[in-house]
């Protein structure tokens, strides 16, 4: 997982929320679910205001002292193929006082291929190269050359 987002980005935002004195009548944040990886969220001025989706229900996320949350994003489930699932949220606002949040979003690292870099290798599924690799026997680099896409063929991406 560290390597995941070694190279990956990072961006933060702060969010201000005022109070509002028709709270029910307005939103903080609509629902959404972060397009991260790693979402670490941090309720500054501990501020009850985030609710997150639970069996189609909003609950609370009660502020706790110098505590950070972690939420999954839309990255991390298409990324584990839906064996992690991002998490819907929302924010309302209140009455009484102003609320404050800083969240950092982890992104993995962007692709390495580009049209200035294509991709030098073939794409295939690790069964695949497996058995390539048992079925052949040990030959210095060969077999990866095997793999490597020669003046476009082979270049099924
Ligand atoms: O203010 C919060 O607690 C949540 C902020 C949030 O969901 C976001 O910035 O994406
Ligand atoms: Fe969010």
């Amino acid at each position: 997982m560290r390597e995941l987002f070694e190279d990956g980005m990072q961006s933060m935002r702060m969010n201000y929320y005022p109070p509002c004195s028709e709270p029910e009548k307005t939103i903080g944040l609509t629902p959404h679910s972060d397009a991260s990886g790693l979402t670490i969220l941090l309720q500054v001025n501990e501020m009850e205001g985030l609710q997150v989706r639970k069996d189609g229900m909003w609950v609370p996320v009660k502020p706790l002292p110098n505590a950070f949350i972690i939420n999954i994003g839309d990255v991390l489930e298409m990324f584990t193929n839906g064996a992690y699932r991002s998490i819907e949220h929302r924010t309302t606002v209140n009455p009484v006082k102003e609320r404050l949040s800083i969240a950092t979003f982890y992104r993995p690292a962007p692709s390495l291929i580009s049209p200035e870099n294509p991709a030098l290798f073939r794409r295939v599924t690790v069964e695949e190269y497996v058995q390539g690799f048992l079925a052949r026997k040990l030959d210095g680099k060969s077999y990866i050359d095997v793999m490597r896409i020669q003046n476009g063929v082979g270049d099924n991406i």
